[in-house]
């Protein structure tokens, strides 16, 4: 391999974004569909599984290439909220309730009081299923407006490309979030430097001033 063809391979990795996504929910409101209609394109019915499960995608989303690290989570009852464990590793959560499910509505609230300020993406899964609908898509959109984040219906049944863009939002709300912390650091660190210049400016001239 020529010295060239290696600078590349590493100036690509060097420029992959890792971005840790928790999928939180109450019992049966398609997180795993979800997870593996994104990961695989395809819809899954019977999903069975007893434990979190952790997945690793690597995917472009707006023509940069991301590693998707995914904890499909897997709460017991609907008592059981995200744990401190699974909170500190998420870089973002995407909430996920079910529109033919007044409860799993009311379980993201709760789930809500206990997230730290992190980028949220507001899911109503099961769209396909209007008939059994429990909660109105603006009831989703006001407590999207509340906790200021991205919201859509959608159906892991039925859709691929905005089930995939459900993930992909999420993506872009944490990479924004972690420029805005690079920044906010960034001008810190800048404003340290320029008050210290000043000081030092100032003292340089008091000192050079004739004293009366
Ligand atoms: N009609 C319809 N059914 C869905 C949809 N998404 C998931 N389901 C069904 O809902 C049930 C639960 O889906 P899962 O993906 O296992 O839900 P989960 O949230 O991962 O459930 P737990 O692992 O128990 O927490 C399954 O029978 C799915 O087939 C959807 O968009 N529409």
């Amino acid at each position: 391999m020529t010295s060239n063809a290696i600078r590349g391979i590493r100036r690509k990795k060097s420029s992959l974004s890792e971005v840790k996504v928790a999928v939180v929910g109450a019992p049966g409101v398609g997180k795993s569909a979800l997870t593996v209609r994104f990961l695989t394109r395809r819809y899954i019915g019977e999903y069975d599984h007893q434990a979190e499960t952790r997945y690793k995608h690597e995917v472009l989303v707006d023509g940069e290439p991301v590693l998707f690290e995914i904890l499909d989570t897997c709460p017991k009852g609907e008592d059981e909220l995200p744990s401190n464990e699974t909170l500190n590793w998420a870089d973002g959560c995407l909430l996920v309730y079910a529109i033919t499910d007044r409860r799993s509505f009311n379980y993201i609230r709760r789930a809500k009081q206990i997230l730290s300020d992190m980028p949220l993406v507001l899911v109503g899964n099961k769209g396909d299923m209007v008939h059994l609908r429990q909660v109105s898509t603006e009831e989703g959109e006001i407590l999207a407006k509340d906790y200021e984040c991205w919201f859509q219906e959608v159906a892991a049944a039925e859709q691929v490309q905005q089930v995939g863009e459900v993930f992909h939002e999420l993506c872009r709300e944490v990479l924004n979030a972690r420029r805005k912390n690079k920044q906010s650091l960034l001008d810190r660190m800048l404003g340290n430097k320029a008050t210290t210049v000043r000081t030092y400016a100032r003292g340089k001239s008091d000192s050079s001033l004739p004293k009366d």
